[in-house]
């Protein structure tokens, strides 16, 4: 579903922010990417989702290259940045609407989405009220409620656990697990190696910008605890 092939990005001449990054995601794949700070994650997720430009390489969502065909890209899928920077001034539902409106989805659909996850992450009695009153989490929430409208194939996420209390936290690993079992995908990046050890079928991580190891959980941890070996990865 999303083709990652030698992708490389720099900021300036003097270092490769990511070198020659590949990943493969398949439908049913919940995929965490995992990467001490400053290895790279946020520059490969942005690039996934069409708001960086890269200088080589290839990234495609279901066969469509996202430089090439941005808008088809991103039809397909949906990216919740790790600090969310909604419009303040709007209300909760006034947002979700508005990104409703750019996908064309129908009232009736919309209507019953913003009613599914408006309750399952507790926020139906805030939709109302104007999002500069919102806590961080709660900004969170209505980011994620936002992504999910339009049903995406694909959900790319950036440290999606950081700021949602425990209750969010479950609610959102379903709603993972949810997506999957019909059939999507998931990329996402954490600093929380018990969470993705525990919900993640596949495994990258990244080191100063190179990938450094990839592919089933299990396969890439062996019989230590992932912690165990991202630790020992780091020290080589
Ligand atoms: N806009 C930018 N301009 C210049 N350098 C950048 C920019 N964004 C990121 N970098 C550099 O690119 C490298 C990778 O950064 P990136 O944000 O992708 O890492 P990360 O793995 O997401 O880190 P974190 O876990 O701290 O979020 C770092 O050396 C960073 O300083």
């Amino acid at each position: 579903m999303l083709e990652i092939k030698n992708f490389t990005k720099s900021y300036n001449e003097k270092k490769k922010a990511v070198d020659d990054l590949s990943l493969s995601i398949d439908p049913g794949d919940i995929y965490g990417f995992i990467g001490a700070n400053g290895s790279g994650k946020t520059t490969t997720i942005k690039a996934v989702v069409g708001i960086h430009d890269f200088d080589s390489g290839r990234i495609t969502v279901c066969g469509h290259s996202i430089k090439k065909e941005p808008i088809i890209c991103k039809k397909m899928m949906a990216y919740i940045p790790d600090n969310p920077d909604l419009y303040e001034h709007l209300t909760g539902y006034q947002y979700i609407n508005f990104i409703s409106d750019l996908f064309d989805i129908p009232t009736d659909e919309r209507t019953a989405k913003i009613e599914k996850y408006g309750d399952l992450f507790e926020m139906t009695g805030n939709l109302g009220n104007i999002i500069a009153s919102y806590s961080h989490g709660m900004k969170q929430r209505t980011a994620i409620i936002s992504a999910l409208v339009h049903s995406p194939k694909l959900l790319v996420l950036d440290e999606p656990f950081v700021g949602l209390d425990p209750k969010a936290t479950f609610t959102l690993k379903q709603i993972m697990q949810e997506c999957v079992s019909d059939g999507g995908a998931i990329f996402f990046s954490t600093h929380i190696l018990d969470v993705a050890e525990k919900l993640c079928n596949k495994i990258a991580i990244i080191k100063g910008g190179k990938l450094i190891a990839s592919g089933p959980t299990e396969t890439v941890k062996g019989n230590q605890s992932l912690e165990s070996f991202f630790m020992e990865v780091q020290d080589i």
